[in-house]
Order: structure tokens, then C-alpha cells, then sequence
């Protein structure tokens, strides 16, 4: 077990080149299960998520090489539908598993998934789904057992009440290969689930509309193999771009899509943050003069979920009052009792962050609940002048390739290493 120890206070300064998608990444390659050849993924982030499913790959019996930053799945060695339990419980993201082997088998069994605890995750959505495409979905002792009548899914229209990146994906996976024409209404938006798209497109799937809130999908017979690369991680990214601006330092961003980064860089802006666009770069400089500014997370094109626990961090350095409100998950808020420990001004009122700017920061013992919340903490960590010391990096590590290596090119003073044995008991 491991923790980071932060000296903060040095503005972060130079280049950082941004990963490939870890929201991406986790559908990918399950969908490139579906293909009958392999499948090349490129720009593939080496982070815990991306690991598991790796060794969850090849105890399914699917040939895998997973080298520097691409992976070559080969799903055609797999016999199997079973996935009951054990490391889909490790991430989130499993639950694609579902889809793809309903596609490939018409039958999937797979456990419960698990992720950030951020409250309340149902997946009603993606039973809803696969159900309206005709399979009987069983839930026994946390085992989902969903299975085709006679081995193929039927075509249907499908209204999600709720915008779900989740359930977008796995029900296009699973009618990529269903019998006539699936409609997604009320479907999200997110960058990933238009990657996710094109990999199948490009395997010869017949999807259409992905990016806007209505999908259509015509089920095709067969897929065959490719080659892809994936998107890069905006969720990084912004994360970099606050951490930059947190340190009042100067950052380029290179290998993003700043078209993803619409929202952040907008309220960034109004914060007062200087933030350049260019082509697959963003520069940010920060000055250390912020305005307090209220934030509302959305479903994109809104601003993400996934950085309010780090733009709350940013916000206890600006003057002023800002509220910081999640509408996707609303107990999301596990960082501020650390943010708090650090001597940061905030409290939660329902499911929001009200924050009192202006605190100074002051280093402390904290631990990451989940992602990020540990993506916040570093933030806070790097910002103070004093030493922070981050526990949990579990979180951290399942979506953050190279943290430190990236932050110590940018000039932090941050290093990893093993903790003491009471730490150790006090686990
Ligand atoms: C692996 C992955 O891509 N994770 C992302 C994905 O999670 P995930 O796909 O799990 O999140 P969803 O978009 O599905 O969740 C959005 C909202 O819908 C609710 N909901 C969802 C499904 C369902 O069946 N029923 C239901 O009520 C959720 O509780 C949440 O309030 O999108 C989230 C929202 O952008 C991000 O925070 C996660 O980083
Ligand atoms: C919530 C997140 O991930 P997951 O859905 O994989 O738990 C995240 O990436 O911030």
C-alpha cells in the first residue's frame, strides 16, 4: 500500500501530453470482443480500469497482447458467457460486459459491477434496454443472468428517462448484432459513446446518430477485426487545467480535443483563468486572482461530473461565495470533509458544495474516497505550502496513467511510496 507525499506551492509549468480516454477505453475493449478477428486498440491508457479488464479478457479465454499503449484483442478463442464475480467488482465499467457477450453469446452472466461509490449507481436503465430488446434478465445473489430468446436480441425503440452514458453504450453494444433496427431516444452525448460508435462502425456495425440524442442501429450479422485509436481523456485533461490554474502555474495540454473541453474552459474563464485553444492543445495560465462562480454539473455537453470534485478544490482559492451543485450523483461530495481538513471553507447542503473562497490551504493527512476525490486532493495538495499527504491511491490509480511522473515534468515536488506499518494497520 501505498500513499503520495506532496511538498505544495510550486506552480506547475510546461507540457503535459493527455492519455487516451479511460471511459473510452473500458468500453472498447469489450466491444472488440464482438469482432470475428482481431482488433487493434491504440492510445490505450495503462491505469488500473484498463488492467483489470485485461486479466478479465483472458480468464474469458479471449487471446489479448496489451504492449505500451495498445492492446490486440482476438475474442473468437471464447467459449464462455461467464463472468460471475470476483474483478467485476473492481470497476464500473463491467457492466459492459453484458452487452458485448449478449451480442457475441446471446447469453451473459455477469456480477454486479462496482466503481466510485458516489451514492446511489442503479442500472435499471440497462435492464430496461436489454429487455425491450426481448432478453429475460434474471438478478440472483448479485449474478445478472440475461439471455435471448433463441440467441438473438430483436430491434426495438428504447426512451432512457434518465440520460445514461452507460446504458447508451451497453444497449448499443448489445444491438449492434440484434435481429432489425434498435432507435435510442433520450440517449447521451458524451465524446465516448461517439468513439465507442465509430470502433464498431469501423468493425462493420451499422450505427448511426451517436453524438446526439437519438441513435438508430441496424443489427448486422458478423463484425470483423480493426484497428483504433482512442480519443483523448478529457476528464484528464481537465483535471490538468485545474490543477494548473490551481497552482497559478502555466500548462500546455497536448493531445486533446478542446472542442470536449467546451464547458470546463468556459467556466474556467469566468473564474478568471486565461485559457488558450489550439488545434489539439489548450493553454492554460493561471494568476491567482479568481472569482467565486456557481457550477452545475449535467449530462455533456454540460460540465462533467467527473471534475466537480476537482473544481471545488479551485473554488476554495477564489474570493468570494460559489456553489458547486452535482445533478447526476448527489452524494458526490466525500472530498470536502479532507478539503475541510486541509483548512478549506466549504460545507454541503443537500446536493451541494457551498463554498466560502479565499482559505488558505494548509497540508494535511487526507485519503481519496474514489477517483476523483483523489484527483481533488492533489489539487489541494499542490496548491498548499505546505506537505499533503494522499492515502487511497487505489481510486486514483484506476484512472490517472503516470500521475506523478506527468506532475513531476510539470515541476511538482510529489513522489509515491510505501506506508508505515501502523498506517498499514490502520487500514
Ligand atoms: C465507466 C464510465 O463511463 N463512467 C462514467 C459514466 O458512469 P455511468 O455510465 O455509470 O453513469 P450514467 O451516465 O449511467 O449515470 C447518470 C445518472 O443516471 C443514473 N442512472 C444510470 C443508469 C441507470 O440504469 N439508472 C440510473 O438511474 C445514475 O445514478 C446517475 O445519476 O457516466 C458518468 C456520468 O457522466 C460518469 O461520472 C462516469 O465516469
Ligand atoms: C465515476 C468515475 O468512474 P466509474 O464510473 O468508472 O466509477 C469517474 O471516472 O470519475
Amino acid at each position: 500500500m501505498e500513499k503520495l507525499i506532496i511538498n505544495g506551492g510550486t506552480p506547475l509549468q510546461g507540457s503535459v501530453t493527455i492519455s487516451g480516454a479511460k471511459n473510452s477505453a473500458v468500453a472498447l475493449v469489450p466491444a472488440a470482443l464482438l469482432a470475428d478477428g482481431p482488433v487493434v486498440i491504440e492510445n490505450l491508457p495503462h491505469i488500473q480500469d484498463v488492467e483489470i479488464y485485461h486479466e478479465l479478457l483472458r480468464e474469458m479465454g479471449a487471446d489479448v497482447l496489451f504492449e505500451d499503449d495498445w492492446m490486440e484483442v482476438d475474442g473468437r478463442p471464447m467459449k464462455s458467457m461467464l463472468m460471475p464475480n470476483g474483478r467485476v467488482k473492481k470497476l464500473r465499467a463491467s457492466y459492459y460486459l453484458w452487452g458485448a457477450l449478449l451480442a457475441k453469446f446471446g447469453e451473459a452472466r455477469v456480477g454486479l459491477p462496482g466503481g466510485c461509490d458516489l451514492g446511489p449507481r442503479p442500472v435499471d436503465l440497462h435492464i430496461k434496454g436489454f429487455e425491450a430488446l426481448g432478453a429475460k434478465v434474471t438478478n440472483k445473489n448479485g449474478v445478472m443472468t440475461i439471455q435471448a430468446p433463441n440467441g438473438r436480441l430483436k430491434g426495438a425503440r428504447i426512451y432512457l428517462d434518465l440520460v445514461s452514458v452507460g446504458a447508451t453504450i451497453n444497449i448499443m453494444l448489445a444491438a449492434s448484432k440484434a435481429e432489425g433496427v434498435t432507435i435510442i431516444e433520450n440517449a447521451a452525448r458524451e465524446p465516448e459513446i461517439v468513439d465507442v460508435a465509430t470502433l464498431l462502425n469501423n468493425m462493420g456495425a451499422n450505427i448511426k446518430g451517436a453524438g446526439t440524442d437519438l441513435i438508430r442501429i441496424q443489427g448486422v450479422d458478423r463484425l470483423r477485426g480493426c484497428r483504433h485509436t482512442i480519443i483523448p481523456d478529457r476528464i484528464e485533461a481537465g483535471t490538468y487545467m485545474i490543477a494548473a490554474a490551481a497552482t497559478n502555474g502555466s500548462v500546455t495540454l497536448e493531445n486533446v480535443i478542446p472542442k470536449h473541453l467546451e464547458s470546463v474552459t468556459a467556466k474556467l474563464r469566468e473564474i478568471g483563468v486565461d485559457v488558450l485553444e489550439m488545434d489539439d492543445c489548450i493553454q492554460v495560465n493561471g494568476n491567482g486572482q479568481y472569482r467565486s462562480i456557481d457550477v452545475k454539473t449535467s449530462p455533456y455537453p454540460g460540465f462533467p461530473t467527473d471534475l466537480q470534485q476537482p473544481i471545488t478544490t479551485l473554488l476554495t482559492l477564489a474570493s468570494g461565495s460559489s456553489i458547486v451543485t452535482d445533478n447526476i450523483y448527489s452524494a458526490r461530495f466525500r472530498h470536502v470533509d479532507e478539503l475541510r481538513r486541509m483548512g478549506a471553507n466549504l460545507k454541503i447542503e443537500g446536493r451541494s458544495a457551498i463554498i466560502e473562497g479565499g482559505s488558505q490551504l494548509n497540508g494535511a493527512k487526507v485519503v481519496a474516497s474514489d477517483l476523483r476525490a483523489g484527483a481533488a486532493l492533489v489539487i489541494a495538495g499542490l496548491a498548499t505550502n505546505g506537505v499533503t499527504e494522499v492515502e487511497g491511491l487505489e481510486h486514483i490509480d484506476r484512472g490517472y496513467e503516470n500521475l506523478v511522473s506527468k506532475l513531476q515534468s510539470l515541476g511538482a515536488n510529489v513522489r509515491r511510496v510505501s506506508l508505515g506499518e501502523k498506517e498499514r494497520q490502520q487500514q
